[in-house]
């Protein structure tokens, strides 16, 4: 799908920072042990600080910075508030914000969180959000129209990092077909034809070893992948987890950047080095 008037596609905003900025997606996730490590308070005051001094460190440089909502959402409004303006100072320093809300409901409701994060006019308005298709993929139809409509993304929990994930995902249909296989199946039909490349992405583990049997090349689409660092996987292992899909991959790290703050240069170097790892394996 085009959109000769439309507002750009997240899949080509993304591709463009990927290669200017290397890709890389940092994790926003101000765990309440992470801000003691930091010297604040676990409060509002201190989860502001960290926010900001995150975005003060990476927003001008990485491709990705990915607020996890539920860091913030556990301060109630305030906290909530203060996600508002880490998505909004982070977008206007050039980053692409990747709101991490893992959202899923019925087709219906699905609207009022898509209305939440993927419309321009919403204060949260981020340039993609993850989402859950275990209430079914059809159930994300209305972010997916509103995604498209604003220029924004999707990333879909196809393969997650966690060992959990596997009794649902890899759970076998009628057909043979695995339920991840399905998810990724229903991104390559919403991302045909896209150039360079889809806005509805799939989450997909990078600790989960070689997934040769998966059809992640045919999503034409971002491939998110968590669990660089602290869950244990590295940049170097990309390959041969994504094989020929590796291009498209935007490995995410959080704890394995954040453990490098307050220092802002602590920051910087942390994520240049992963970045440069990153772009080393994926050429
Ligand atoms: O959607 C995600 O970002 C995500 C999916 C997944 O399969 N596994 C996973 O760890 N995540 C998120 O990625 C981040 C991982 O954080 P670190 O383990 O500190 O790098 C957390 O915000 C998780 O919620």
């Amino acid at each position: 799908m085009t959109y000769p008037e439309g507002p750009e596609p997240f899949g080509t905003r993304l591709r463009r920072a990927m290669d200017t900025r290397g890709p890389l997606c940092v994790g926003i996730d101000p765990h309440a042990s992470l801000l003691r490590d930091w010297g604040l308070d676990d409060d509002v005051a201190g989860l502001e600080r960290f926010a900001r001094t995150t975005v003060e460190a990476l927003a001008d440089r990485v491709a990705v910075l990915k607020p996890q909502s539920a860091f913030f959402e556990r301060f109630g409004s305030r906290g909530v508030a203060v996600l508002e303006r880490t998505v909004a100072e982070a977008r206007e320093a050039g980053a692409l914000v990747l709101t991490d809300a893992k959202r899923g409901d019925i087709g219906s409701t699905m609207a009022a969180y898509a209305a939440t994060f993927l419309d321009r006019g919403s204060p949260l308005f981020s340039d993609a959000l993850t989402v859950s298709p275990y209430l079914g993929y059809g159930s994300l139809a209305p972010a997916v129209e509103t995604a498209r409509a604003n220029g924004a993304g999707l990333f879909v929990l196809a393969l997650t990092s966690n060992p959990e994930g596997r009794e649902v995902q890899h759970a076998v249909r009628e057909d043979g077909t695995t339920v991840a296989a399905t998810v990724l199946r229903h991104l390559a039909a919403e991302n045909a034809d896209a150039e360079p490349l889809g806005s509805f992405g799939a989450v997909v583990g990078a600790t989960l070893g070689d997934l040769s049997a998966y059809p992640l090349a045919a999503v034409n689409g971002p491939l998110l992948a968590p669990g660089i660092g602290a869950q244990g996987a590295t940049p170097a292992a990309l390959p041969a987890v994504f094989g020929g899909a590796v291009r498209n991959v935007v490995p995410s790290v959080s704890r394995g950047v954040l453990k490098n703050g307050p220092n802002i240069i602590g920051l910087r170097d942390s994520a240049t080095r992963f970045a440069d790892e990153v772009r080393k394996v994926v050429g």
